[in-house]
């Protein structure tokens, strides 16, 4: 056992204060690429790692040296968990370090469809003045539906909580989570009742292109729709399309099927969604903030520190 920990993406450096004081040696590298990593890794006994690229199982298998993987943030979706675990190392993720960000990103996206603050915002720029054509709705009295009552979910439903807001949650894996900021429900009672949707599931198998033409479909009222969970959970066509029918007032996306440029101009459905006035975008940092920078780090180092590899 070495006790070193290589660190390949930004971090702040709280972790790297703590974890050296476990007695852990830290390498620091938040630019190495893949392959960089993938040639030093067999020296390590633990990797701390964003979402830059994927530990698959050709990775893991290279790793022979490796006890634990800290991912620095939330979704685990960037490493095969299961092989990971096979292979005894353990997992640690800090959603509790960006789940206020995530929480509030979700309602300022929320509160900007309401309000047409981006085309508000637009049109002014562009010298026109339409107060009727901008007029918003109000969050009050409405029925907020979330789908995932994990960190996410919860922190978005306990923000919620001064909206005088009725708050209902489906979640598939948990159940008994019903709290004084959200009430258990069916989904088919999300369907039923919900005039905003909220996605706070992780990706994985299951829910890979889950949020289809079908899902929208079913919604018996307009609503509003956020993610700020995975892009992949939805197809960003059947979003612009429930738009066209109404099922879907208007929507906001941090995350997006695909990210990042040019790719992401690449696809099929990217002029139509750039163009649309009913789509409020950002580049997923629902869960990126100056405090969360931090958190992430602490709540890391403590996980850390429990673990009591060192
Ligand atoms: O914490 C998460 O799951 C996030 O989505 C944040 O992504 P990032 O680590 O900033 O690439």
């Amino acid at each position: 056992m070495k006790n070193n920990i290589l660190i390949v993406d930004d971090l702040h450096p709280t972790f790297i204060e703590q974890a050296g004081g476990f007695g852990y040696t830290i390498n620091y590298q938040p630019d190495m690429k893949l392959d960089e990593a993938y040639a030093i890794i067999n020296n390590y006994d633990g990797l701390v790692i964003r979402s830059k690229f994927q530990v698959d199982r050709k990775f893991i298998d290279q790793a022979t040296h490796l006890r634990f993987i800290c991912r620095a943030g939330a979704g685990m979706d960037n490493i095969d968990e299961d092989y990971a675990l096979e292979k005894g190392i353990k997992l640690i993720n800090a959603p509790e370090g960006n789940m206020d960000a995530v929480g509030e990103h979700a309602i300022g996206l929320l509160l900007s469809l309401m309000n047409n603050m981006n085309t508000a915002d637009a049109e002014i720029r562009a010298g026109s003045w339409r107060r009727e054509e901008n007029r918003g709705y109000e969050l009050k009295g409405r029925t907020v539906g979330i789908i995932g009552y994990g960190h996410m979910g919860s922190s978005f439903a306990k923000k919620l909580s001064g909206f005088g807001v009725n708050v209902i949650a489906y979640d598939k894996y948990k159940t008994g989570f019903s709290d004084q900021y959200a009430r258990e429900v069916s989904m088919e009672e999300i369907v039923k009742h919900s005039d905003v949707l909220s996605l706070h599931i992780p990706l994985t198998k299951e829910t890979d292109g889950m949020v289809n033409d079908e899902y929208f479909y079913h919604f018996k009222k307009p609503i509003f729709f956020i993610n700020t969970a995975r892009g992949k959970v939805v197809k960003t066509s059947a979003v612009l399309s429930a738009i066209k029918q109404g099922k879907i007032i208007a929507a906001g996306l941090d995350v997006l099927e695909v990210e990042k440029f040019p790719s992401l101009a690449e696809q099929a459905w990217f002029d139509e969604l750039r163009q649309s006035g009913r789509v409020i975008l950002s580049p997923h940092v629902g869960g990126w903030t100056f405090e969360s920078y931090r958190k992430i780090s602490e709540v890391m180092a403590m996980k850390l520190g429990k673990l009591g590899l060192a």
